[in-house]
């Protein structure tokens, strides 16, 4: 069918034939997302430990948001054997940030896919690379024509000490191959050179909402609720 459809499409006007598709890209896009309205996204930031994914789960169980973690999204590729998998695999065992093309392919197949309207990704951006690229993210590739600009509603930062995040990781159990000390150190310092400089951008364009992380798990969820019942 899009065969045919490109064989016609020779015999027509270049600029006519550039409009069609961009208009069927953009129909795709509303049917497979979200059957016609804006997308919302939230990025949810703050260093490893800092608790993104627990309260992630209590915002879905909540507000019904879909979430997504560029963390757990690229652990899912290792395991799936793809092609790129020992890539990964070595720069998360290091604590290095994984190349944006990669990440971002793994989160714009996951919104597609997720068919809703509200989405907090976690994890994401990570450094001004990840950042800058998702800014022009192309979420329909025919013919990569169409360049769509999904920018988030807001940053939540979850704000934490580093000796606070250190202890958590290393009680966090769950078999991961990053969960060591010698990783973590590497980790918190990426976070630093790499990620606050992401939440300082945003902070300046006055888009982040920051929390007190410290505090027990349940006192934390306070505070995100009252972020989320007012954005309702
Ligand atoms: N507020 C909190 N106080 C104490 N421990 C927490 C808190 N939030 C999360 N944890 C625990 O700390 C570890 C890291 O939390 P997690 O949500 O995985 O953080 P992140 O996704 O930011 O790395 C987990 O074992 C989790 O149960
Ligand atoms: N945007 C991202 C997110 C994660 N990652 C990699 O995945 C690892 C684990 O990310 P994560 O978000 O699951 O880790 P936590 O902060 O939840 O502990 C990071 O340390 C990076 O190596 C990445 O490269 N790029
Ligand atoms: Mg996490």
């Amino acid at each position: 069918m899009r065969g045919g459809l490109v064989a016609s499409a020779r015999l027509l006007p270049r600029p006519l034939v550039r409009w069609f598709l961009q208009r069927r890209a953009q129909q795709d896009i509303n049917e497979n997302m979200s059957g016609g309205k804006k997308v919302k996204i939230i990025f949810v930031l703050g260093g490893p430990g800092s608790g993104k994914g627990t309260q992630c789960s209590n915002i879905v169980e909540h507000f019904g948001f879909i979430h997504l973690s560029a963390g757990e999204l690229l652990r899912a590729e290792i395991n799936s054997g793809s092609e790129n998998g020992t890539m990964i695999d070595t720069i998360i065992k290091e604590g290095k940030i994984v190349p944006s093309e990669i990440t971002i392919k793994l989160l714009q197949e996951a919104i597609i896919k997720g068919g809703n309207d509200k989405y907090i990704i976690d994890g994401f951006p990570r450094n001004e690379e990840n950042r800058v690229v998702f800014e022009s993210v192309t979420l329909v590739t025919y013919f990569q024509l169409l360049q769509i600009n999904i920018s988030p509603e807001f940053v939540l930062f979850f704000d934490c000490s580093e000796e606070e995040m250190e202890r958590r990781l290393l009680g966090r159990n769950q078999g991961r191959s990053d969960d060591n000390i010698e990783t973590i150190r590497k980790r918190l310092k990426v976070f630093v050179e790499s990620s606050l400089p992401v939440i300082e951008y945003y902070e300046s364009k006055g888009m982040v909402k920051k929390i007190d992380a410290t505090k027990p798990a349940p006192e934390v969820f306070e505070d995100v609720k009252a972020i989320f019942t007012h954005m309702a």
